[in-house]
């Protein structure tokens, strides 16, 4: 290939690389390996001027505008960021600059927030506008969504300017990445990626009462606008944390790059202890003065550098691919690799999502594959190192038939996986439901165990959670590591979960899409299973924050005929959930919000937001937080301006005291708080 073909290539490669990273959320080839391509592009330009193109990735920001959602001018355009990987790179990057500026640098050292750019305009201290990056000269308005993030101040304190814009990260810390995570388990659903993807992909959600329900933070770092009243950085930073940003505290001025490459390699080792993923160290210079004078390249600031950190990654054989079968029926396939060390933990197996997936990537058993483990929980395959592929490799012939009970596999339109059909044949299924059902969060069985379950259900002895209610300890005896003493607790386990308050229950059922949160909203809604069992797709929907995939679901779980045709199989008869919800009854399990509970329920505390810190003396904090909610209160986890109370227990920290003293959050002990709602 001569030149110019390189460069269009290239050009062709990254556009498509671009489009499935920020529009899709769904990138095919790690960063590393993204940016050495673009760097390549970029030498080739470079030595190539007569190919210049105003268009090319080198020459953009990445990003696009989608046509969802309003588009906006940036009035200050947002830049995208120079990388560097090595000390090397960024003591050239150095040298640079020095070139263009006399007399000493002092440098701020903030992390590289990895989630997606925001840009936020306040007016009289009102937030008025929140935009997304986009190609850097316009983005998407989001700014209802960007409302219902708790860190977004929508008014601010202090001596803030009358109009300005502020830039930041929004980011979905781990905490809140895995319990989403764990939902969709619970769900059936098939598991977000990284906090990254989600995150960004969230603000592009149509309803913001959804995104509500996401832990999304924004963290600030950069002011914008005319006549600011700051000449550094860094008191740009402090003064944003003054007027009710969230900043992080880590940012750094510095005067000399060697103590920027301390900063570096101290978070090298200490950003996995942070709540949210970062992906590198920014290093800007710290005078505003000297920024400007730096001026900027066609798409990022000559004032600042991104040192990323490196991606841990390895690479290792791909053994086999193995296919498992999930509790809703969804099958996974899974890549069983020699085992590698990779980011402090051995590496045996990944996730290989689904057909596509492997389809896209080309996999096949026998390869050697990158694998990469960045924020997520399950390391995953980034790619395939074809110049060690064996001559006698085959292309992936996805299975075609349940590995478990042997049913053909079926796949609906618009559904990535392929699932089972057999609902009540396929053994891993009716396991998974019913360790489902016994599980922590759902009816929490003592005595009982996963591999139980498995060996009841192998034996005969159940099929369905309902059967569990039946067995006695004669019944269970018999099997392997059974003695009289387990025996009994697994049956008296089973029977005090006959004391589980009803909104468990539903999601103990297992209904899919109905996790937690949604279990609990519609137990609050229709208050009994009979109601529940009786409502309209329409009555569903109209219940706050229930969406039609959920309704759908509800609705085809208690119909017995359409379980049928949702597979258009006829092997499937669908278990009778209306049948198994009477047996439950009769044993007894709640099935509506007890009297205590629909009596102790007020709108006391309706419109009003609390935070809890601290230890409590009469009642628990997870006591305290049920009171609030069951007296239509909201409890959330942090202070912001928009918190009605804090209620302070013993060995509350100084700083939460502080921070709602400041934002005139009143402050209300255990025993004012239980006054409130007149006990
Ligand atoms: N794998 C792929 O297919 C693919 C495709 C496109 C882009 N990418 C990756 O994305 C990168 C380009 O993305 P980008 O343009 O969003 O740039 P970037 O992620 O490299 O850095 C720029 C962004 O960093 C953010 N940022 C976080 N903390 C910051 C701080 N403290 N100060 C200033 N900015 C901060 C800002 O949002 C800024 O826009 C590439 O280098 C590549 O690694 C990957
Ligand atoms: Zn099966």
């Amino acid at each position: 290939m001569n030149p110019e073909e390189q460069i269009i290539q290239l050009r062709k490669e990254l556009r498509a690389h671009n489009y499935n990273y920020y529009v899709l959320d769904n990138a095919t080839i790690s960063d590393f390996d993204f940016d050495i391509k673009l760097k390549e592009l970029q030498a080739l330009e470079d030595a190539n001027p007569a190919f210049y193109d105003p268009d090319s990735p080198t020459q953009r920001v990445g990003g696009e505008v989608t046509k969802n959602f309003n588009t906006v001018k940036h009035e200050f355009r947002m830049y995208s960021l120079d990388n560097s990987y090595s000390i090397e790179d960024l003591e050239d990057w150095e040298t640079r600059i020095k070139k263009i500026i006399d007399g000493p640098i002092s440098y701020t050292c903030e992390l590289k927030y990895d989630g997606a750019s925001m840009s936020l305009t306040y007016e009289n201290g009102s937030l008025i506008k929140a935009v997304t990056r986009g190609d850097g000269f316009q983005g998407d308005d989001v700014t209802a969504n960007i409302r219902t993030i708790k860190s977004v101040p929508l008014k601010l304190q202090g001596d803030y300017p009358d109009r300005f814009e502020i830039r930041g990260e929004i980011v979905l810390p781990f905490e809140g990445f895995n319990k989403m995570n764990e939902e969709r388990l619970a769900a059936g659903e098939e598991l977000y990626r990284n906090p990254r993807n989600t995150a960004s992909g969230s603000l592009k959600l149509q309803d913001s009462a959804e995104v509500a329900r996401r832990p999304l933070e924004c963290l600030l770092y950069s002011l914008v606008g005319e006549k600011l009243p700051i000449s550094t950085q860094i008191e740009g930073l402090k003064k944003a944390a003054s007027w009710g940003f969230k900043v992080p505290d880590i940012a750094e001025k510095v005067d000399s790059i060697e103590e920027v490459f301390r900063f570096i390699n101290y978070w090298d080792v200490h950003r996995h202890e942070l709540p949210y993923e970062t992906d590198g160290v920014v290093v800007k210079v710290n005078n505003l003065q000297q920024q400007e004078e730096l001026g900027y390249t066609a798409k990022a600031p000559r004032w600042a550098m991104a040192y990323k950190f490196k991606a841990e990654q390895v690479s290792t054989v791909l053994e086999e691919i193995t296919y498992q079968v999930g509790r809703t029926g969804a099958i996974t396939p899974v890549a069983n690799l020699t085992p590698v060390e990779l980011a402090g933990t051995t590496v045996k197996r990944a996730s290989l999502h689904n057909a596509d997936q492997i389809e896209k990537l080309d996999i096949r058993e026998g390869d050697t594959v990158y694998v990469e483990k960045g924020g997520e929980i399950i390391p995953k395959i980034i790619g395939v190192d074809l110049s060690k592929r064996l001559e006698t490799s085959e292309p992936t012939k996805y299975i075609e038939k349940c590995p478990e009970c042997q049913t053909p596999l079926s796949r609906t339109e618009g559904d990535a996986k392929h699932y089972c059909p057999n609902e009540n044949g396929c053994p891993p299924q009716i396991i998974g439901r019913i360790q489902h059902y016994i599980s922590r969060k759902a009816m929490d069985i003592e005595g009982l165990g996963g591999e139980t379950v498995a060996l009841l259900v192998q034996a005969g002895l159940i099929t369905t959670y309902a059967d569990l209610y039946e067995i006695t300890v004669e019944d269970v005896l018999p099997l392997e590591r059974m003695a009289q003493k387990s025996a009994e607790n697994l049956v008296a386990g089973v029977a005090a979960s006959k004391n589980i308050p009803f909104e468990r229950v539903l999601f103990a059922l297992g209904i899919r899409f109905v996790g937690e949160t949604v279990a609990k909203k519609l137990a609050r809604h229709f208050k009994s299973i009979d109601a529940l069992m009786n409502a309209s797709k329409e009555e569903l929907e109209s219940v706050d924050e229930i969406g039609t995939r959920i309704a759908e679901s509800v609705v085809s779980f208690f119909t017995v005929d359409e379980q049928i045709d949702l597979f258009n199989t006829e092997i499937s008869k669908g278990a009778d959930h209306r049948l198994i919800i009477e047996r439950l009854k009769r044993y007894g399990v709640q099935l509506e919000i007890s009297k205590e509970e629909l009596a102790g329920q007020t709108t006391t505390l309706t419109g009003s937001s609390f935070v809890v810190s601290g230890v409590f003396e009469r009642v628990s904090r997870t006591e305290l937080k049920k009171l609030i909610e069951s007296n239509g209160g909201k409890v959330s986890s942090s202070i912001s301006a928009k918190t009605g109370y804090l209620i302070a227990g013993d060995k509350m920290g100084p700083s939460k005291r502080a921070k709602a003293e400041t934002l005139g959050v009143p402050i209300v002990s255990e025993d004012e708080f239980l006054k409130m709602i007149g006990q």
